[in-house]
């Protein structure tokens, strides 16, 4: 199945004293969906933004708001991102111990579910869960921080979840995050995925630099 290309831009790479309207320049310059990167200095050794954060976002855009968690014990805070504005939450199955009911939780509160799969982690660890899903996300970099290199092997990663979904039937949508520039743009696109986050790619250069760098991240 050809789906249109998204972009979701990470804001780990914005000017964070400036959120708000970073989240709307983004959003003006063509963005599809809003990545927002929470992190615990707990399961990643970086510290990022919480719930109270995501809701004072929310106003700035309606586009949707995808809360990649990386924090343990995650269960415990599924509610409050969902009533913060999430849209798609997106969880490690390294974050807590039954990942299958943390799927159907996220899903219970409306909310659209993801599970990533880190650097380390099989594609083989969807067996039980691609039936419940509605995303799929391949670290193409170990998860804490943006700015890193893109581990070239994880497109065969891609790949083999491209053929999973496939052969599922369901719509799922399979992203990749970390690393992701004009160069490894294309290869992801061609090993199969369809929802590119992009954090430095897209935010440098400044607001007056989004919509050329998110248009060209797309492919065109
Ligand atoms: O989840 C993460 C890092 O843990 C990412 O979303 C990064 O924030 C992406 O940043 P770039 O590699 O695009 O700079
Ligand atoms: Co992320």
């Amino acid at each position: 199945m050809t789906r249109p290309i998204l972009i979701s831009p990470s804001i780990l790479s914005a000017d964070f004293a400036r959120l708000g309207e970073e989240v709307r320049a983004i959003d003006e310059a063509g963005c599809d969906w809003i990545h927002i990167d929470v992190m615990d200095g707990h399961f990643v050794p970086n510290i990022t933004i919480g719930p109270a954060v995501v809701k004072a976002l929310r106003p700035h855009s309606q586009k949707p708001f995808d809360v990649h968690l990386m924090i343990s014990p995650v269960d415990q805070y599924l509610d409050a991102f969902a009533q913060a504005g999430a849209d798609i939450i997106t969880v490690h199955p390294e974050a807590g111990p039954h990942i299958h009911r943390t799927v159907q939780h996220i899903k219970s509160l409306g909310v659209k579910a993801g599970v990533v799969l880190n650097p380390g982690t099989p594609a083989k660890m969807l067996d039980y869960l691609i039936d419940d899903v509605d995303l799929i996300l391949v670290m193409s970099v170990n998860p804490g921080f943006g700015g890193q290199s893109f581990i070239e092997n994880q497109l065969r990663k891609i790949e083999a979840c491209a053929k999973m979904i496939e052969k599922s039937g369901r719509d799922i949508r399979l992203q990749v995050d970390g690393g992701i520039d004009l160069n490894t743009a294309p290869r992801a696109i061609a090993a199969g995925a369809d929802v590119l986050v992009a954090g430095t790619a897209t935010f440098r250069g400044g607001p007056s630099a989004y919509a050329d760098n998110i248009r060209q991240l797309r492919g065109g």
